[in-house]
């Protein structure tokens, strides 16, 4: 470790970091963050906060990761997260959402993990261009809890975990007059792919034991208005940010770490933290040295990595009716749809189809605009007189060498200690990220939370280990108590 610095180009030297590379036992602690997602830069700004040196490295031309607001169409379109999960107070990013006078729209009560919109706000229809009787939704719904009820008998009687499409059929076995026939059977399907978009995998991946012990924050789901962009340029503000800077290899030493990228460079500091996305860890695109050990390597194999993909469509004028979700069912989950209306929401027309699981990943294989006619044959089937879209946005985060996926889930059978040595520190090297989150995995709140958390950790392990170092000179402040310190109320509506 101490004879790498001589790799580093010379230009580099001169850089700040250069600094930290010759601070041996004096100045300030140094730390460097992998990742500018909401994890990585809220760890960053834990640790500045704390008068740490702080450089985060991220590998694409753009900071926020899997949370990225494109305004292309005029408007804020969130092509990857759009809501907030838990809209109250304890949300832990609710303190920074009011002192930006963000707005939320809330697209349901308080009502659990299905039911992210309320049963009144959907508009189905069958792929005839039928409109689905809203009582029909509401019984099928009401017989969908119901299975799922039985399913959790299912659970108690088997030691071994199972998937929850697994569980399903053996209460359909049970109870035959839970099967549904004709539209109601397709509006089962419906339900069911609603289920999958929430974990972003199919149904036969869900795990049984897992699905609904999510400790679920209170509030309902809130879109965020204006994006989720103004929250990450809130929490990137002063870091020293370092963009198309892909991380290939983490050495991580006695006293310090040294971070090396795609051209070579190197980069030195007492800790890092990594926030990388869990699909890159996965497909080892990131070299560690020493190698991880073999229980973190597990637990990065054994963690699922869903998928989920949007469409937006922007339209000239608004032919759709007002309500936030409009949906197609069909004999099959897979074949069901849905568009989220954010002109209900925003007031802009546009439409954003959502994919997830398998889907998604099939939909990756298609050119932008073959995706974008596919959502439009869909649309279609609803309105056969609907315009064609002015512009169109298509995501794809299972194949983009930078998230490899949307976010992690439960896979069946999942170890109960996996999160913990996931999260578990090596050395001077530190984990964030969604995947790690204490309770809210797969979340914006959660992966924030997460960066929370392994920086104050990080903190603590450097301080401790530069015991000599005049503490007095750092602010050891807590982010979250500096804007908790502004309070303003959470601004919510519903159209
Ligand atoms: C389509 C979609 C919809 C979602 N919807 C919601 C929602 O409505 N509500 C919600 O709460 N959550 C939602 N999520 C989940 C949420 O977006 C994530 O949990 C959260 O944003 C993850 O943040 P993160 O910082 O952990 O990871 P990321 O945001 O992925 O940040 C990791 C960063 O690491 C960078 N990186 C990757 N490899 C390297 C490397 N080798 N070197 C340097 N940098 C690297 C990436 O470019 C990225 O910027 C959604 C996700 C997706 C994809």
């Amino acid at each position: 470790m101490e004879d790498s610095n001589q790799s580093f180009s010379n230009d580099f030297l001169d850089d700040t970091i250069a600094s930290l590379i010759e601070r041996q036992n004096s100045s300030f602690p140094s730390a460097i963050v992998i990742g500018g997602g909401i994890s990585g830069l809220a760890a960053a700004r834990v640790l500045r906060d704390a008068s740490f040196k702080v450089i985060l490295l991220e590998s694409r031309d753009r900071f926020g990761g899997r949370i990225h607001t494109d305004y292309s169409f005029g408007c804020p379109v969130d092509m990857g997260a759009s809501w907030l999960h838990g809209v109250c107070n304890e949300n832990p990013l609710a303190p920074l959402i009011r002192s930006l006078g963000l707005t939320l729209y809330r697209t349901s009560g308080d009502n659990s993990v299905l039911y992210d919109h309320d049963l009144e706000s959907y508009a189905l229809y069958d792929m005839d261009g039928n409109k689905v009787q809203q009582q029909m939704v509401i019984e099928v719904g009401d017989i969908f809890k119901r299975i799922l009820k039985e399913t959790e008998k299912v659970r108690d009687e088997h030691t071994n975990d199972m998937s929850v499409l697994q569980a399903i059929s053996i209460v359909l076995d049970r109870y035959p007059e839970l099967r549904q026939e004709g539209i109601a059977h397709e509006v089962l399907q419906w339900y069911i792919c609603r289920m999958e978009a929430w974990f972003a995998v199919d149904a036969d991946m869900i795990s049984l034991k897992c699905w609904d012990q999510e400790h679920v924050l209170s509030g309902g789901h809130g879109l965020m208005v204006q994006g989720y962009d103004p929250v990450i340029k809130a929490l990137s503000k002063d870091i020293d940010i370092r963009l198309n800077h892909r991380v290939t290899k983490i050495s991580n030493g006695c006293n310090k770490v040294m971070v090396s990228v795609e051209d070579g460079r190197s980069f030195v500091a007492d800790a890092a933290i990594v926030t990388v996305p869990v699909g890159i860890l996965k497909a080892n695109l990131i070299q560690f040295e020493p190698k991880l050990p073999e229980w973190k390597l597990a637990a990065i194999s054994e963690i699922g990595v869903g998928n989920e993909n949007k469409i937006a469509l922007e339209f000239d004028r608004v032919f759709w009716p007002n309500v936030e979700l409009l949906g197609v069912v069909a004999p099959t989950s897979y074949a069901c749809g849905y568009f989220l209306n954010l002109h209900k929401a925003t007031g802009h027309p546009v439409l954003v189809y959502m994919a997830a699981g398998r889907f998604a990943y099939d939909l990756e294989k298609l050119s932008d605009e073959s995706a974008a006619n596919f959502a439009m044959l869909q649309l279609k089937k609803m309105f056969p007189d609907a315009t064609e879209p002015v512009q169109y946005l298509v995501s794809r985060w299972g194949t983009d060498p930078n998230s490899l996926g949307c976010y992690s889930y439960d896979v069946v059978g999942m170890p109960g200690d996996l999160y913990e040595r996931l999260r578990a520190p090596l050395g001077n090297l530190f984990f964030g990220g969604e995947a790690v989150s204490m309770d809210h995995q797969g979340s914006v709140h959660g992966a924030y939370s997460a960066g929370v958390m392994a920086a104050q950790n990080c903190q603590r392990h450097v301080l401790k280990k530069l015991g000599n170092l005049n503490l007095e000179k750092l602010q050891l402040v807590n982010l979250s108590d500096e804007i908790l310190e502004t309070a303003f109320p959470l601004q919510i509506s519903r159209m």
